[in-house]
């Protein structure tokens, strides 16, 4: 529950009722009793309706937010969110509705009789000008409509905070006891928004709910009944969990706005000048009209060619100044628009690259890149855009007011009381047109089935002679499209009859009135010309307000979750710092843990130690998932293990610089990874200039690519190592690929090299060489080179110092080849296997011969179970 909100709304329910009450009463308080006096009495009554009207909205609103009207409404299920749905726009609308009626009542009472409802003001020594009462009328009613506003985002907010109270748990246990499994049901969508979190505004509302009732079940007698039945799950810390984070995700939107700020900060001077220019074209613009009213009253009404000839160029000046003007401040948006854009690509990217790889684990490639693509432009461009436009419709808004206040005080009223009614009358229409457009989509798109069924199925038709019922089928989607057409046709022409009307009928009024002023002398012709384009531009100004308001609210939702990208804290210990001065190539591992994040409750290695020793090689072998590879990008440190202790020479991999230690421990994958540029930038992939170190001699990178057996075929190429790589490496084999990976790892000279399965994607060709290449970097070229390999090919195995065979997420055993196959343990078995089972070239070897050759397709010869 939240508190805050409470005690917000029930003061200011308390304000409200108190101000009107007293409004309402004090006049006849004063006049004395017994009620005599008849205006007294007018005067209370006339308020009575708005007394009325104000604690009928504050009994709605404890109506809605009564804990007893959520039995009625059991989340998780379609009907409740629909009734939520409606009594959260009733609460945010009803209010505000009855604001806008007052507005409007007040502002008639003003134009017809001010004096009337104001004597004060208009009668006796202290009289003021009746302007003045009504400005303090309109800002009394302005206060009271922000006060609704926030009466209703609290009651809101309470809404979708509230957890359900006993009385809903007692209601889903009856329902339970009736037969009624909403337990289920609520688990279910439950796991449902879980998978679908994020999906759009429904699931943001629900949300909330839904969690709510998860943690009420979970407290509850329900949730204990459940569980001694042995079918629910016990979701209260689940909830709790998920609750902050739900907590975090309304915390980030509301800073939504302020992050973009802080985005846009280093260009605030552009924005500025901009926004400078912005109010002086407004400014400019609105004094057009003016000008138009005067050359109209030189022309026509008091002849004066000289006035009139000056006026006209004082207007082409105006135009003029108002055009540099709006270029100049549309171009400096462009451009602060273009600088954020950059820098918003940049931050993402920065913040992505940083991510733990697990997060890549669990997100999907082509959701982050439309992150970074369609979400960053929509930021920068949509939010850039829409401001700008908004703020420049507020400003013309503004000025125009001004000068509309300025020009006529009561043609203005007269135009407010209209103007909100033809935009609520377009605000209805479409939000009703967009709901009844997207019937119409989803009836032709049931049509469309349809046709697809039967013209894909052809033959069935003809063969079952259906084509009457096909026609009938099809025909009579066809029908129900067709009435929402005719409906959608029929509101199209009520909207743009009354849309055409009520701007003509505004200004018929304004004229009827304006008119009677300029006949009575109170006001120039061409003033009342100038109103009346003042009022087209407010319109417009306030239209493009309304268009632009919506294409916002877009924006900044996918500025929310640009943002949220961005302001993600990696899930994994802060880097070390320590650069050691000698480096020798120990590795223990100690009673590892490891699940991966995306499965959390599935242990891959459970308590898993071994150690190597400087310039050891040692050979992984075991079953397939047994968590080899696991080893290695635990040792890259892509994961840090929930247990245990991942140690290189004695010190955990987390205290060490990661960039010195990647330069350290150097790895070959499976796949190697090829970006599209030359062979050289390929093989000093991350120690380039930018990556703050001195990048290797070409005499380096040669030796590492001679190492590697890659320094012939590279020098064949016409470009040498200048030849370009193509996307991915498309332009080189596989066994090319591997050898310019193998160089990658070893121009680092590295102290520890992890040799992942580098050469199980190759044919036998390939790999033969890629082979001869690792052979002799296990060799270590007379540089002891602590050396962990995952291989299946017998002969690379039987060449390591050590055998450690990985199963089931343990150390099974440990030794030379001779050893353990002399054991007869498992990995006896599992060459035997494979011997039994493959070339007989092995055989030999299995049997001991020490130095035997492995046959020219030796790979298939694997050592995985
Ligand atoms: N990124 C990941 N997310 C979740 N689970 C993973 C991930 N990578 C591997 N696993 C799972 O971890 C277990 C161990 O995988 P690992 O790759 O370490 O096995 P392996 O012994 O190297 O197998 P193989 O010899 O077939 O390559 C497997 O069950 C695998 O499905």
């Amino acid at each position: 529950m939240s508190w805050p909100k409470v005690g917000i709304l029930l003061a200011s329910l308390a304000i409200e009722i108190a101000v009107i009450s007293w409004s309402a009463f004090d006049p006849l308080l004063k006049l004395g009793a017994p009620i005599t006096d008849v205006r007294g009495i007018t005067f209370a009554f006339s308020n009575m309706d708005v007394w009325l009207l104000s604690v009928a909205k504050s009994c709605l609103l404890c109506l809605l937010l009564a804990p007893g009207r959520m039995k009625t409404l059991p989340p998780g299920t379609p009907d409740s969110k629909k009734g939520w749905q409606l009594r959260l726009k009733a609460v945010s609308w009803l209010p505000s509705i009855y604001e806008l009626l007052l507005i409007a009542k007040a502002a008639g009472v003003a134009v017809l009789s001010p004096e009337a409802l104001y004597p004060a003001w208009t009668e006796g020594e202290d009289a003021g000008h009746p302007f003045v009462g009504l400005l303090a009328m309109y800002a009394g009613i302005c206060a009271g409509l922000c006060m609704s506003v926030i009466e209703s985002w609290c009651a809101l907010g309470l809404i979708i905070a509230l957890p359900p109270s006993r009385t809903s748990s007692e209601a889903r246990e009856s329902q339970q006891a009736e037969g009624i499994t909403t337990d289920g049901e609520f688990a279910g969508a439950g796991k449902e928004r879980d998978k679908r979190n994020g999906e759009g505004d429904d699931a943001a509302l629900r949300a909330p709910l839904l969690e709510a009732a998860e943690e009420g079940r979970g407290e509850g007698p329900g949730a204990r009944k459940a569980g001694a039945n042995g079918v629910g799950r016990s979701v209260s810390g689940k909830g709790n969990g998920k609750d902050k984070e739900e907590d975090a995700k309304k915390g980030v939107q509301s800073k939504t706005v302020w992050h973009l700020l802080q985005l846009s900060m280093p260009d605030w001077p552009i924005i500025t000048v901009a926004f400078l220019f912005g109010i002086a074209a407004a400014l400019m613009q609105a004094v057009i009209p003016y000008y138009t009213g005067l050359v109209i009253d030189y022309a026509s009404i008091e002849p004066d060619r000289q006035q009139f000839k000056a006026t006209i160029l004082k207007l082409v000046y105006v135009a003029a100044a108002c055009g540099v003007l709006s270029g100049g401040r549309g171009g400096l948006f462009t451009v602060a628009m273009s600088k954020l854009n950059v820098r918003i690509r940049k931050t993402l990217f920065a913040a992505l690259v940083k991510m733990e790889v697990a997060f890549f684990d669990v997100s999907k490639t082509g959701e982050i890149t439309s992150r970074l693509s369609a979400d960053t432009s929509t930021v920068s461009d949509q939010v850039c855009l829409n401001l700008n436009v908004l703020l420049r419709a507020a400003t013309q808004a503004a000025m125009v007011l001004g000068f509309m206040f300025a020009a006529s005080w009561r043609l203005t009223v007269i135009t407010f009381i209209l103007v909100p009614c033809v935009m609520f009358i377009s605000k209805v229409y479409g939000r009703y047109f967009a709901s009844l457009a997207k019937n119409v989509q989803s009836e032709l798109a049931a049509a469309n089935s349809v046709a697809d069924e039967v013209i894909s199925s052809m033959t069935t038709v003809k063969a079952h002679a259906a084509q009457d019922s096909a026609n009938a089928a099809y025909a009579n989607k066809l029908e129900r499209f067709f009435s929402l057409l005719i409906k959608e046709a029929i509101v199209y022409a009520l909207y743009m009859c009354i849309n055409t009307f009520l701007p003509a009928f505004v200004a018929a009024v304004v004229l009827l009135y304006g008119g009677t002023l300029v006949l009575a002398h109170a006001m120039s012709p061409g003033a009342l010309v100038s109103f009346m384009l003042y009022q087209q531009s407010l319109s417009s100004a306030f239209q493009m307000m309304g268009d632009v308001f919506s294409a916002l609210t877009a924006a900044v939702g996918a500025a929310d979750k640009v943002l949220e990208l961005i302001h993600r804290k990696p899930d994994i210990p802060p880097e070390g710092t320590l650069v050691p001065a000698s480096f020798e190539g120990r590795i223990d591992l100690r009673d590892v843990h490891f699940s991966y994040p995306a499965r959390p409750d599935s242990l891959v290695l459970k308590g898993l130690s071994m150690s190597v020793a400087p310039g050891e090689v040692v050979a992984l072998v075991g079953s397939s998932g047994g968590g080899k590879s696991s080893i290695v990008k635990l040792l890259e440190r892509y994961y840090v293990p929930q247990m245990g202790e991942v140690l290189m020479d004695g010190r955990d991999i987390g205290v060490y610089d990661p960039k010195w230690l990647k330069r350290k421990v150097a790895l070959v994958s499976q796949e190697p990874v090829l970006y599209a540029r030359s062979i050289r930038r390929n093989i000093i992939y991350g120690l380039e200039p930018e990556d703050g170190v001195e990048p290797p001699s070409q005499a380096e990178i040669e030796s590492a690519a001679r190492q590697a057996n890659a320094h012939d075929f590279i020098t064949s190429f016409p470009d040498g190592y200048d030849t370009d790589c193509g996307e991915k490496g498309v332009s080189l084999s596989g066994g090319q690929k591997q050898r310019i990976a193998i160089a990658r790892a070893l121009v680092r000279n590295p102290q520890v090299l992890l040799l992942d399965e580098a050469t199980s994607a190759l044919d036998a060709d390939s790999e033969a060489v890629v082979q001869e290449a690792l052979d002799s970097v296990m060799g270590g070229n007379g540089v002891p080179r602590t050396v962990i390999l995952i291989a299946h090919r017998l002969s690379t195995v039987q060449n390591a110092d050590r055998v450690v065979v990985v199963g089931n997420g343990r150390v099974q055993e440990s030794g030379s080849h001779q050893e353990l196959l002399d054991g007869g343990g498992v990995y006896a078995s599992l060459v035997r296997r494979q011997i039994t089972h493959k070339t007989p070239s092995v055989t030999s070897l299995a049997a001991g011969s020490a130095g035997a050759s492995i046959s020219a397709h030796p790979s298939r010869a694997s050592l995985r179970g």
